[in-house]
């Protein structure tokens, strides 16, 4: 999608918001997206084995492209060993409904990181920020989870789809670099993240289209050395 068509529909979303806010209805109650800044040096632990990086000697940051966004069918938890999976997260430390319950099933330590960074930290200095969690030790899903803080609440109180887009560019951004930061960190046989997968994130319960979201990403800067992509994964429909 055009920036300008995007810009466009944020505003118009914004507009509707701020006319609304004092009405009972669900995506009412949350004042628009401040600014943030974003989270500084998130400690990482990784006790996974080693698997090699093709791009591990390339450190240069100057911007060269935007991320390319490619989709295809197929299970999201399905990925290959070390392979970092994308899903968007409120920042009340709560994966009790849709993909997130998943997230919560499969990687059961990976919740408590998610869910202790939450409780430690203020919403409004969570949200457009991004936290990488490294495989569990010992699990038999060695998967990275990645969390865009992209909504202050669930259910009836997340914030409006104009705030949650708002949110996104900044948390991808952030999750990309705290990927680089990582995989720069990891010595010899050490794991690093492999390939990075995504569920259409925000489709769902976040109710923002598709399109929205992906129209940002696609705008997303990225440099050389940096992850270059990201594949969508969505389930079959039907
Ligand atoms: N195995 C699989 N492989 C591939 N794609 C899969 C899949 N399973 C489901 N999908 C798809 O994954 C997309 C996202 O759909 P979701 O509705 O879940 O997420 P969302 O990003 O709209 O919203 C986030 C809030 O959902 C939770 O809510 P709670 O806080 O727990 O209440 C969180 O915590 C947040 O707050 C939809 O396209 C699903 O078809």
């Amino acid at each position: 999608m055009a920036t300008g068509t995007l810009d466009t529909w944020i505003r118009s979303e914004q507009s509707n918001t701020s006319k609304k806010r004092k009405s009972t209805k669900p995506d009412d109650n949350h004042a628009p997206l401040k600014r943030t800044k974003l989270d500084p040096t998130p400690k990482l632990h990784s006790d996974a084995p080693a698997k090699s990086n093709p791009d591990s000697n390339q450190t240069t940051s100057a911007t060269s492209a935007t991320l390319k966004v490619t989709e295809e069918t197929g299970d999201l938890f399905a990925a290959p060993p070390n392979t970092l999976l994308i899903h968007a997260c409120n920042c009340t430390g709560s994966w009790s409904a849709g993909i997130a319950q998943a997230f919560k099933l499969h990687y059961p330590s990976a919740y408590q990181t998610y869910s202790n960074h939450c409780k430690a930290t203020d919403p409004k200095d969570l949200i457009g920020t991004a936290q990488l969690i490294p495989p569990q030790a010992g699990s038999t899903r060695k998967h990275f989870v990645g969390c865009l803080f992209t909504s202050r609440h669930y259910g009836r109180r997340k914030d409006s789809p104009a705030a949650i887009l708002e949110a996104t560019g900044p948390a991808m951004r952030d999750l990309l670099r705290l990927v680089g930061e990582f995989n720069a960190g990891v010595s010899g046989d050490g794991e690093r993240v492999g390939e990075v997968w995504m569920c259409r994130v925000h489709s769902g319960l976040f109710r923002v289209p598709w399109s929205k979201t992906r129209g940002v990403l696609e705008g997303i800067e990225v440099g050389v050395g940096d992850v270059e992509g990201v594949r969508v994964v969505a389930l079959e429909e039907g």
